[in-house]
């Protein structure tokens, strides 16, 4: 197949030759050979997969609330073709007969996939680093939906065995110590109260553990969902790579009362100030990945009130769309979008046949027309859930996305194409 005159993120128009699983050539002339399929691309941007290292699919345990199947459609959508599943399902994935039992679940994913290992006081951790995963974590250092909190001793543990293992750990950084128990007295309809009780301090001080923690076994820690500045330049301070998530980027305090329990997440949402100094960050280059923390629950389950919704939100679809919007605006270059999203998690978490649009690579490709923009609603998108905290809002979605060479999902027609998602660190093992 031959992608003709595509722009590429950093601005170059080249003609790009996909054969079989990999993209075989990126030139500025390319000459179709007899019988191959041509599509032209003129005027419209050619981007590398997206690479979602946080994504909740839920099952086994919760799959009313997401599913493999719903959840990877819902990516291939959006133009993610790497997901990296977390480990608070039920059972929490924290054993290596746990790794397995969510492996077959994940055959059924339309896209390519890693899974996380968790941490548990009974976690067993000679079966778990037995088994091919992506990485440890997200290691939860306070409690969030799954109630997976973990003390000091064992998060030390915890990374040395990983270290001991060669596998990078995600960290979930909060310390409940210092959550403000002066929110707790805010009332069940107050819709902020979340964002006062999970203070940044508490971010930024988890934030500073881990990274002494890191220094102490000199192993790479990454920071799951960083939500202030705060948190972003401790962890780069201390080495460590982090990522942030579209709703801390997009959304913030004064969402709240519009969205009500449906912006209740952990790290919760912040003041405007702050969402601003993130996107700075973003745009500067010291955030290293954005990864959506996709976490969906029933519209009934978050129609309670605020200190008994579940926390967590979705996004995997709307990721890349909200991104190449603010390109198309200029609040972001096209190179800060496919590093963020694809060449820097390829880079960070060793899966060098993906992120970029190179020769050898794999075709995990997404082609979009940034003057086309759609606003987003939640019945429109692809998870259990039908709804989305960035309801109303613009996004520039998919005219297809590819997976190693094929074509999984049709923007136009809505359609997807059969399964054949893979581990990406166990290929040999796909159904
Ligand atoms: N972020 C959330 O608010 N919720 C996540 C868990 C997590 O990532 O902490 C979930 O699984 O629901
Ligand atoms: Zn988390
Ligand atoms: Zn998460």
């Amino acid at each position: 197949m031959l992608i003709r005159n595509a722009t590429l993120a950093d601005g170059r128009v080249r003609d790009v030759r996909v054969a079989g699983e990999r993209i075989a050539a990126v030139e500025e002339e390319l000459t179709a050979e007899a019988g191959e399929d041509v599509i032209v691309a003129t005027g419209k941007r050619l981007l590398p997969g997206m690479i979602d290292t946080h994504v909740h699919f839920r099952q086994p345990g919760f799959g009313h609330k997401e599913d493999w199947t719903s959840g990877s459609k819902a990516a291939a959508a959006g133009g993610v073709t790497t997901v990296v599943d977390q480990p608070n399902t039920d059972p929490p994935t924290t054993t290596g007969d746990a790794v397995d039992g969510k492996a077959a679940f994940a055959r059924a994913s339309a896209v390519d996939y890693g899974l996380n290992g968790g941490v548990t006081p009974d976690w067993d951790p000679d079966s778990l680093f037995d088994r091919p995963l992506f990485a440890l974590g997200e290691v939860f250092l306070a409690d969030s939906t799954g109630d997976m909190g973990i003390d000091a001793d064992l998060f030390d543990d915890a990374v040395a065995r990983a270290a001991a293992a060669d596998v990078p750990v995600t960290v979930h950084a909060e310390d409940a110590d210092l959550f403000s128990e002066d929110a707790l007295s805010r009332s069940d309809d107050d819709a902020d109260a979340w964002s006062a009780y999970r203070t940044p301090a508490a971010e930024r001080a988890a934030v500073e553990r881990a990274g002494e923690v890191a220094a102490d076994h000199d192993t790479a820690v990454h920071i799951a969902h960083t939500s202030t500045p705060e948190g972003v330049d401790a962890a780069a301070d201390a080495g460590l790579t982090c990522e942030v998530t579209p709703h801390h980027l997009f959304l913030s305090r004064d969402d709240l009362d519009e969205l009500r329990t449906f912006g209740r997440m952990n790290p919760p949402l912040r003041d405007e100030d702050r969402r601003e100094a993130l996107f700075e960050r973003l745009a500067d280059g010291t955030i290293d990945i954005v990864a959506t923390d996709h976490a969906p629950h029933r519209r009934e389950e978050k129609t309670v009130g605020i200190w008994d919704a579940p926390s967590g939100v979705p996004g995997v679809e709307t990721a890349l769309p909200l991104l190449l919007v603010a390109a198309a605006d200029g609040r972001l270059s096209y190179e800060r979008v496919r590093d963020v999203t694809a060449a820097n998690p390829a880079a960070l978490f060793d899966l060098p046949s993906k992120g970029r649009i190179e020769p050898g690579r794999d075709a995990d490709l997404v082609l979009v027309d940034p003057s086309e923009r759609r606003h987003i609603r939640g019945l429109d998108l692809h998870s259990k859930c039908g709804w989305t905290p960035f309801e109303g809002r613009e996004g520039v979605f998919p005219e297809w996305t590819m997976l190693r060479g094929g074509v999984v999902y049709h923007g136009a027609a809505d359609a997807f194409a059969e399964t054949r998602g893979r581990n990406v660190r166990a290929p040999e093992d796909a159904a």
